[in-house]
C-alpha cells in the first residue's frame, strides 16, 4: 500500500525548513531520477528531446538535459521560455554546457514532456495544444515529468517525491502510463507525512484461504442473495460467492419456477435461512419486492452488500444508518445516491472530475457505511480512510462484471470479513481475475471471471 497526497508542496517546504535542503537539491534529485530511468532503459547515443515549460516542471526537464548531455544525443525544445528563477538558473547551466536548443520537434527515441506539472492552471493555448498533439504523433518512448500536461499520452510518468491523487482520477488513466516515484534527496518514508488516502498494490490482496482443519460448510458463512426481475444478475453474484469460499449460498425469491434452471450448487427459498451470515441485494432487483417486503428481509443487523437498483430507491436512506454495509455504485448510481441523500445534485461528468471529493463527502455523512465507487480507478472509503484500486482494466467493462464483484464482497462478508476489508480484498480479487484472464481483452465474460476465481 502506498500513500496518496492532494499536494506535495507542503512536503517540499518541510524539506527546506526542517531538513535544511534546498529547491536546487530537490530538483537535482528529480532530474537525476529521470536521468537514471533513461540510462537504465535506453542505450547511450539514443536521441532524446526534452520539451520544457516556463516553471519548475520545465526546470526539472532542463536539468535533465544537463545530466545526460554528452552521453546522449539530447536537445531542449522550449514550449515556453524559462521564467521561474530555477528554470532560468537551470537554463544558464545547460547553456554553459552547450545543450542544443531546437526550434521544432524532430523524430527521436525518447520524448520528455516537462511543460507543466503541479502548477498547471486553466487551459492550454491553441499553440500549446497543437504542440502536445504533435508530440503525441512522434514514434518515441514518452515520459511525463511529474505528471502529464493536458492530453499528453505518456508511456511512463516519473512523479517527484510522492504519489499525487490527481494521477489516479478516471480521467487521467488514459494519459499517465506506468507511474514511478522519484526520491528527492531523502527516503520517501521521511519525505511523506501521514495521509488518509492509500493506493492499493496487487500484493495487498488477502484471500479467504481455509486454515481450519476441522471445519464444515457452515464454517464458511451463508450468503443470501435477494433475486430480482433479472435473475441472471443474482445467479452471477451467488455463483461468484460460492466460488470465493462461502459455505452456503441461497437465492431468495418468490416465484419457484424462476429457480428451476439455476446451478445445482445454489439453493433457493423465499425466506432468509436461519444460518444467513450476510445478505446481497440490488443486483437485477427491479420491482420484485415492495419496500415493505425488502425492509422485512432486512430487519436484521447482518452485513449487507447493496448494489445497483437500490441506489434509485428511497429505502436506501433507511439502510445507510446501519453498520457493516458495503455500497457498490457505479458513477451514475452514485450521482443518484448523492441526490437522494441531499449531499449534491451533480452530473456524472462533474462527479468523474471530482471523485475523491464526493467520496469523502459521502463517507463523512455516513461514516458507518463502506463505499466502493466503481470506475477505471475504484475508490473504496469508510469514514476517514480511503483507498484507490488502480488495477482495473477495460476488460471488466461488460454487463455482469459488477454482479460478480457484489458476489465477491458478499462472500467475504459472509465469511466474517469486516465491511471495509471485504470491499478492499474483493475489489483487488476482481481486478486480479481480469488481469489473469488470458483471452482477448474484449472477450472477458462474467462466467470467465467466476471460472478464474479458482486460479487466484
Ligand atoms: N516535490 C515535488 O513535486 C517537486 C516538484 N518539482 C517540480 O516543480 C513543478 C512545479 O513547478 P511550478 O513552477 O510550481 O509549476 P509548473 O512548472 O508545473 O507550472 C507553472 C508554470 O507553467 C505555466 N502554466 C501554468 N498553467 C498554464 C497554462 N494553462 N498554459 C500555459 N502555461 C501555464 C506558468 O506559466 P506563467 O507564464 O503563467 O507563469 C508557470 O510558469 C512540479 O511539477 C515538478 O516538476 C521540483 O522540481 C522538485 C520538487
Ligand atoms: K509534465
Amino acid at each position: 500500500m502506498q500513500k496518496l497526497f492532494d499536494e506535495v508542496g507542503s512536503l517540499d517546504r518541510r524539506c527546506y525548513d526542517d531538513f535544511y535542503l534546498s529547491e536546487d537539491i530537490l530538483m537535482e534529485h528529480a532530474a537525476e531520477g529521470m536521468a537514471a530511468f533513461i540510462r537504465e532503459k535506453f542505450a547511450k547515443d539514443a536521441k532524446v528531446i526534452v520539451v520544457t515549460g516556463s516553471g519548475n516542471n520545465g526546470a526539472d526537464g532542463i536539468a535533465l538535459t544537463r545530466l545526460i548531455h554528452g552521453d546522449y544525443d539530447v536537445s531542449l525544445l522550449h514550449a515556453k521560455e524559462p521564467k521561474s528563477p530555477m528554470a532560468q538558473l537551470q537554463q544558464k547551466r545547460a547553456d554553459a554546457l552547450g545543450v542544443p536548443i531546437l526550434t521544432q520537434l524532430q523524430p527521436c527515441d525518447v520524448l520528455v514532456e516537462a511543460i507543466v506539472g503541479t502548477g498547471f492552471q486553466g487551459k492550454f493555448s491553441t499553440q500549446l495544444t497543437q504542440l502536445i498533439q504533435e508530440m503525441n504523433t512522434l514514434d518515441s518512448y514518452k515520459i511525463a515529468c511529474d505528471m502529464p500536461s493536458p492530453n499528453f499520452f505518456a508511456d511512463t510518468t516519473l512523479t517527484m517525491g510522492a504519489l499525487k491523487k490527481s494521477l489516479f482520477l478516471d480521467t487521467t488513466k488514459e494519459y499517465v502510463g506506468e507511474i514511478h516515484v522519484i526520491d528527492l534527496g531523502i527516503s520517501r518514508k521521511l519525505y511523506e507525512r501521514e495521509s488518509n488516502w492509500y493506493l492499493l498494490d496487487e500484493e495487498d490482496l488477502e484471500l479467504p484461504h481455509r486454515k481450519q482443519k476441522n471445519s464444515h460448510k457452515g464454517s464458511y458463512g451463508h450468503l443470501a442473495v435477494l433475486s430480482g426481475e433479472k435473475l441472471g444478475a443474482s445467479v452471477l453474484s451467488a455463483s461468484a460467492a460460492l466460488r470465493f469460499g462461502t459455505g452456503l449460498v441461497t437465492l431468495i425469491g418468490y416465484e419457484k419456477e424462476q429457480f428451476l434452471n439455476i446451478p445445482s450448487a445454489l439453493m433457493y427459498g423465499h425466506a432468509l435461512p436461519q444460518t444467513t451470515s450476510a445478505i446481497a441485494l440490488g443486483m437485477g432487483l427491479g420491482e420484485e419486492f415492495s419496500d415493505k417486503e425488502l425492509l422485512a428481509f432486512l430487519d436484521t443487523d447482518l452485513p449487507l452488500i447493496i448494489d445497483a437498483d437500490l441506489f434509485y430507491k428511497d429505502i436506501i436512506l433507511k439502510l445507510l444508518k446501519r453498520k457493516n454495509i458495503v455500497l457498490t455504485p457505479h458513477p451514475k448510481e452514485f450521482v443518484s445516491l448523492l441526490k437522494l441523500t441531499g449531499i449534491a445534485d451533480i452530473s456524472v461528468e462533474t462527479l468523474q472530475n471530482e471523485r475523491f471529493e464526493y467520496a469523502e463527502l459521502f463517507c463523512k455523512k455516513y461514516p458507518h457505511a463502506t463505499l466502493l465507487l466503481k470506475g477505471a480507478n475504484v475508490i473504496i472509503g469508510q469514514n476517514e480512510k480511503f483507498y484507490v484500486n488502480p488495477h482495473g482494466s477495460a476488460k471488466l467493462a461488460k454487463g455482469g462484471s459488477g454482479d460478480v464483484l457484489s458476489g465477491l464482497i458478499g462472500a467475504l462478508l459472509a465469511q466474517g470479513f469486516e465491511a471495509l476489508h471485504a470491499a478492499i480484498h474483493a475489489s483487488l480479487a476482481h481486478t486480479t481475475l481480469a488481469k489473469h484472464y488470458s483471452g482477448a481483452d474484449f472477450s472477458l465474460t462474467p462466467n470467465d471471471l467466476i471460472e478464474q476465481i479458482g486460479k487466484l
